[in-house]
C-alpha cells in the first residue's frame, strides 16, 4: 500500500522570502547607521534584481566619509547610491515594468522617482523610520500619483535562521 506523505507546511511565505532577500542584500553594507537593502521580483514571482546601499564604483568604502554630520561634503550623503536605485541600476533584463520592490527602508524622494520611471508598480516596505522628513513625504506624494502602490510589510515573527 502506498503511503501518503504530506507536503510540508512551514515553507516560508513569498513575502518573507523576498523581504529575506532584501535583508540579506542589506547585510552586505558598510554604512555603520543603516543597512538597507532591495530585491526586485517580476509579476510573476522570480527575483530580477538586488541591491544595496554603498559607495559609487570606484569610491573607496575606506576613504569616502561614513559621517551623517559635519561639513556636507564631508558626511555619507553626497555619495551614497540608494539600496534601490542599485537594484534598479544591477538590473540586466530590460524592462521593469509592473514589477514589484521589496525593501527594508521606505524610499526617498530620489528613489521615488527612479522607481516610478522604471515602471515598478508597488513597493513593500519594512521600516519607515524616516517617515516625517519632507523625502519621505515627498516619495509618498509623488508615488500616490504615479500610482505605485506601496504598503508595510506584516512582519510574521518567524526566526528564519540560515547557518552558511
Ligand atoms: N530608502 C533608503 C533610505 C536610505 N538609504 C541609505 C542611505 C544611507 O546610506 C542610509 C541612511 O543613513 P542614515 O541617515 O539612517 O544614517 O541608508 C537607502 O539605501 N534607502
Ligand atoms: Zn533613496
Amino acid at each position: 500500500m502506498a503511503v501518503h506523505i504530506q507536503k510540508r507546511q512551514d515553507y516560508i511565505s513569498w513575502d518573507e522570502y523576498f523581504m529575506g532577500v532584501a535583508m540579506l542584500s542589506g547585510m552586505r553594507s558598510k554604512d555603520p547607521n543603516s543597512q538597507v537593502g532591495a530585491c526586485i521580483v517580476s509579476e510573476d514571482n522570480k527575483i530580477l534584481s538586488m541591491g544595496y546601499n554603498g559607495f559609487p564604483k570606484g569610491c573607496s568604502d575606506d576613504e569616502f566619509p561614513w559621517a551623517r554630520e559635519g561639513e556636507p561634503l564631508d558626511t555619507k550623503y553626497l555619495y551614497v547610491t540608494h539600496s534601490e536605485l542599485n537594484a534598479i541600476l544591477n538590473y540586466r533584463g530590460g524592462s521593469l515594468e509592473g514589477a514589484k520592490l521589496y525593501v527594508s527602508l521606505f524610499p526617498c524622494n530620489e528613489c521615488a522617482k527612479a522607481i516610478i520611471q522604471a515602471g515598478i508598480k508597488t513597493v513593500i516596505y519594512d521600516c519607515d523610520k524616516y517617515e516625517h522628513t519632507p523625502s519621505v513625504i515627498a516619495s509618498k506624494r509623488m508615488m500616490d500619483a504615479a500610482g505605485v502602490r506601496y504598503y508595510k510589510y506584516k512582519r510574521s515573527g518567524r526566526k528564519i535562521d540560515i547557518t552558511v
